[in-house]
């Protein structure tokens, strides 16, 4: 699914966090978010599934468009919008006293789906999406907090998965990971941008320029710069892009 972004603001309180975003988000690519700490990339982020209002004293204006309509109108229920637009945080966060099975269910469950088959067939398919189903199929009734931290993440993403989103938003998924499990769910992202739009907030410029169609670089709020990945890398049109991804600062 498509996102079009129009004229986007975010406050916390006074301090104007986002500043005037336009962008349009293709559907079924990789949009990578960079720039330095600070800069805005997880508030804009937590926008595109009405997070950030979840905040006390923050505030949004302006439009994003999913699937033709705009997210903030006053008819949409937020609840709605996270279904619809699933989110992976930086630090695995499987409920920590539940099985695996019953936390890749979570959502299903809440939403009042209780057929065992039914149930059961989700946990497998979006293991099996998720990249995580070999190692766990023989253990689904133990803890989840039992498994890696990298095994974790992925059960977060089946967990996404399983309530099938069109949009997934991960805020620095693989940073609290190891490079082995860092690899793999780079891989995963690689293999879900078929079915998802995926958008991926990293620190790491080697995994945006591996995993990502589309680069955007904030700066202090603003977007500085939103190209092709590998004209942003080889290319960047503006000085402030280039400065940042040859470290020149950030
Ligand atoms: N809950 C909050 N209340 C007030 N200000 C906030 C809050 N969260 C973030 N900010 C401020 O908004 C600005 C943008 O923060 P944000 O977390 O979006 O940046 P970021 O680019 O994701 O940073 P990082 O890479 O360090 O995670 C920062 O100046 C931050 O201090």
């Amino acid at each position: 699914m498509s996102i079009q972004v129009n004229n986007l603001n975010a406050w916390y309180g006074d301090f104007h966090a986002i500043k005037d975003i336009n962008l349009d988000i293709a559907d079924k690519q990789v949009t990578a978010l960079i720039g330095p700490s600070g800069c805005g990339k997880s508030t804009f982020l937590r926008t595109i599934n009405r997070m950030h209002e979840v905040v006390e004293g923050a505030r949004v204006s302006g439009e994003i468009i999913v699937d033709g309509k705009n997210i903030y109108d006053s008819d949409v229920d937020p609840v709605n919008v996270r279904h619809k637009i699933g989110m992976v945080f930086q630090k695995p966060n499987p409920f920590p006293t539940m099985s695996i099975y019953d936390n890749v269910v979570a959502g299903l469950r809440l939403n009042g789906i209780k057929n065992k088959k039914i149930l059961d067939e989700v946990v497998e398919k979006s293991l099996i999406q998720a990249n995580l189903w070999d190692e766990v199929k023989d253990r689904l009734n133990k803890n989840a907090m039992g498994l890696s931290g990298g095994q974790q993440q992925r059960l977060c993403i089946a967990r996404t998965l399983a309530v099938e989103p069109s949009i997934i938003l991960m805020d620095e998924p693989t940073s609290a990971l190891d490079p082995i499990s860092t690899l793999r769910v780079e891989e995963l992202v690689h293999s879900l941008k078929n079915q998802y739009t995926i958008i991926i907030v990293t620190h790491n410029m080697q995994q945006a320029a591996r995993v990502s169609d589309k680069t955007a670089f904030f700066l202090s709020g603003e977007l500085i710069e939103y190209d092709d990945t590998v004209t942003i890398f080889s290319n960047p049109k503006n000085q402030k892009t280039e400065d940042y991804i040859t470290g020149r600062f950030g």
